[in-house]
């Protein structure tokens, strides 16, 4: 479980975020929200210990982690994955070599355990065939997988996305988000995915937290979001057809 308590983050005179409180359940999918510019990469960044807060308090099973020195911090690190919103693969190295390079850096595994891994990864996201293409041999939504394989290397408890389907066609953005959905299931992962797309979240999240003016106004799962009071998040899911809003029944 990951516990967010009153963060606060300027930069300079601009004020992020503003006392932002937020639980993150453990082996549950939550989806942060919001306008674009609002603080969710920072929110996120915080969580990974990539930036540390004016104030406030982000407790990771019980841990302060906004108090540990880099050493500690990088023990902490080790139980997360991330995949940044570029995605972005070494363009220099091919998909087997990307999937290789955190397991090369932080595990003293052998070249034959670290093929293993790569092997069992690239097959988890569909894409073992090309695991000596170079990424710019690929498709957009098979970057992704390839960069989703890359983040589960490590074997994380905890992955963080940050818009993981940009870019994508409508097509293709599903089928990504259904198959972060399924690796979490199956993995029994903590993902906390920044998102502006609203059928998915309501399809995938458990959890969704809107981010407004600095703070979180709304949370909780799908059912309850959809029948939010706050003005700003019924305007922001109020651009979906009709059958995903709450009320909605099929003629019969
Ligand atoms: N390192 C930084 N230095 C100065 N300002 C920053 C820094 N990082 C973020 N900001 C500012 O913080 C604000 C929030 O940025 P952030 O990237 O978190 O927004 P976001 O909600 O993720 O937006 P989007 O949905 O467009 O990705 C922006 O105004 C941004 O310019």
């Amino acid at each position: 479980m990951i516990k967010i308590i009153d963060l606060y983050k300027s930069f300079g005179k601009h004020q992020v975020l503003r006392g932002v409180n937020l639980k993150i359940p453990a082996g549950k999918m939550t989806f942060i929200m919001g306008a674009s510019g609002t603080g969710k990469s920072v929110l996120l960044k915080h969580i990974i210990g990539l930036i540390s807060p004016d104030k406030g308090q982000i407790l990771v099973d019980g841990k302060d982690i906004t108090k540990l020195s880099e050493r500690e911090l990088m023990k902490v690190r080790k139980r997360f994955g991330m995949l940044f919103q570029e995605g972005a693969l070494f363009d220099s190295m091919t998909v087997g070599e990307n999937v290789a390079f955190p397991l090369k850096e932080h595990t003293k595994l052998s070249e034959k355990e670290i093929r293993a891994r790569v092997e069992l990864k690239l097959s988890q996201v569909g894409l073992l065939e090309a695991i000596n293409k170079m990424p710019s041999e690929l498709s957009g939504g098979m970057k992704k997988r390839v960069a989703l394989a890359r983040a589960l290397a490590l074997d994380p408890e905890i992955v963080l996305f940050d818009e993981p389907t940009t870019g994508l066609d409508p097509i293709m953005q599903e089928s990504i988000s259904y198959l972060i959905k399924e690796t979490q299931e199956r993995l029994n992962l903590t993902c906390v995915v920044i998102s502006h797309d609203v059928p998915i979240a309501f399809a995938v999240a458990d959890k969704i937290a809107f981010l407004y003016e600095g703070q979180v106004v709304e949370e909780g799962p799908p059912e309850k979001i959809k029948k939010s009071e706050h003005p700003f998040v019924k305007k922001f899911i109020r651009a979906l057809p009709a059958c995903f809003k709450e009320g909605h029944h099929e003629k019969e």
